[in-house]
């Protein structure tokens, strides 16, 4: 008996999860494309089994049904789902970023024999589409369920065990709670990461030097700005209220420094400082959670001519796939340090061992 899995909306993570699950025994999984030019990008990609334009077609049968599309538009794909023949036992489940509407909707439009059980893999990138699906981008990072009172336990382990396959830590979450919790430690910050690049794009109107000297950490800090505008707009109307309460928080931080520097009060300063610090320290080690954290090493390089060029070629001819690289020092005098930015662990270590078999130094 094969375990039908049917995936709406195969972008970045629909096709991550399609490909954690494709090829794995007993399971077949069969995406939905939602216009023919977005198909002819899944098939091309090879992330599912078979790939149909008809809703129906694809929750025919269907054991399990993830919603993957922008978070807007979750609960009329709910709707539209209402109105086909599900597969008694049918486990309907969502990969928003946000979970208190989604799981509302479900309870109001809920009917016998079909379970909905909200989910967040939090794990992602700036990037999306299909094209940027991977099978790694899970694994190791938290996958939040937001399972109503009344989903049978039976239920919620088969989804549980299902996910298995992403390598991810399953947390159960109230699916509010879940909402004031992600809203402070990533769609707070991508508003802040937003506000920042907006505040000196204004700034690099009038003085192109600011885009010049942006280089290197400020890239960094606002690399989430650069992700899809339709799929954070919907995330932030979705959590609006959650957001204007952290927003005027916010606002209470920022008039605390200004009032710091006004009153030049350097003791204040040191002291939000130290408590930053303090509690920062205190943050888990663990490298991925809500906003991803790329795995860096630095080399030294001498000051040869292509040796840039030379890194880059070494590892693309090892499949190693390199986010990133940036020369932090480079100065005629002195060796450059250049460091090498990877999405994966894996990548980061196979980098490390190869270049140092080329007689490189190399740092984490
Ligand atoms: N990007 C990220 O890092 C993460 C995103 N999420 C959530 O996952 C969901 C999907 O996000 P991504 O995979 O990043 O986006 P994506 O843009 O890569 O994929 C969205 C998919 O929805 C499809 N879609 C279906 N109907 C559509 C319509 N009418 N308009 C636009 N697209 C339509 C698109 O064709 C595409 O395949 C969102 O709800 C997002 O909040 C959750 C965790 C991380
Ligand atoms: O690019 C990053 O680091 C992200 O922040 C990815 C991300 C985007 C949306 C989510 O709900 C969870 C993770």
């Amino acid at each position: 008996m094969t375990t039908k899995i049917a995936i709406f909306g195969v972008g970045l993570i629909g096709g991550s999860l399609a490909l954690c699950l494709k090829g794995k025994p007993g399971i077949t999984v069969v995406g939905h494309a939602h216009r023919p030019e977005s198909l002819k990008r899944i098939e091309e990609r090879g992330v599912v089994d078979a790939v149909t334009l008809s809703m129906e077609e694809a929750a025919a049968d269907a054991d399990f049904i993830f919603l993957c599309v922008p978070v807007g538009l979750l609960e009329d794909y709910l709707q539209k789902l209402t109105e086909l023949p599900l597969k008694p036992g049918c486990i309907v489940t969502d990969v928003g970023s946000t979970k208190a509407a989604v799981t509302a909707c479900a309870a109001r439009i809920s009917r016998p024999g079909v379970h909905f059980i909200g989910g967040h893999p939090m794990a992602g990138s700036e990037r999306s589409g299909v094209e940027a699906a991977s099978t790694l981008l899970f694994e190791n990072a938290f996958y939040v369920l937001t399972p109503s009172p009344d989903v049978p336990e039976a239920a919620y382990h088969r989804l549980e065990q299902l996910l298995t396959h992403t390598k991810a830590q399953i947390v159960r979450v109230d699916p509010v709670m879940h909402d004031e919790i992600v809203g402070a430690i990533s769609h707070l910050p991508h508003i802040i990461a937003v506000a920042l690049v907006n505040q000196v794009r204004d700034y690099n109107d009038g003085n192109g030097l600011y885009r010049m000297l942006a280089a290197g950490g400020f890239r960094d800090i606002t690399r989430i700005a650069s992700s899809d505008p339709v799929i954070w707009r919907d995330i932030l109307l979705s959590n609006r209220e959650v957001l204007l309460g952290l927003l005027k928080d916010w606002n209470r931080e920022i008039e605390g420094f200004i009032s710091l520097l006004e009153a030049q009060n350097g003791e204040g300063i040191e002291v939000s400082f130290q408590k930053a610090n303090q509690f920062r320290s205190e943050l888990p080690e663990r490298r991925k959670g809500a906003i991803t954290s790329l795995f860096d090493i630095y080399i030294d390089v001498p000051d040869t001519p292509g040796i840039i060029g030379q890194i880059a070629t070494e590892l693309g001819l090892r499949h190693i796939n390199l986010s990133n690289m940036q020369i932090i020092e480079s100065r005629e005098d002195v060796p450059g340090v250049l460091r090498l930015s990877f999405r994966q662990e894996g990548e980061m270590e196979r980098a490390r061992a190869h270049l140092q078999s080329l007689g490189h130094t190399v740092y984490v």
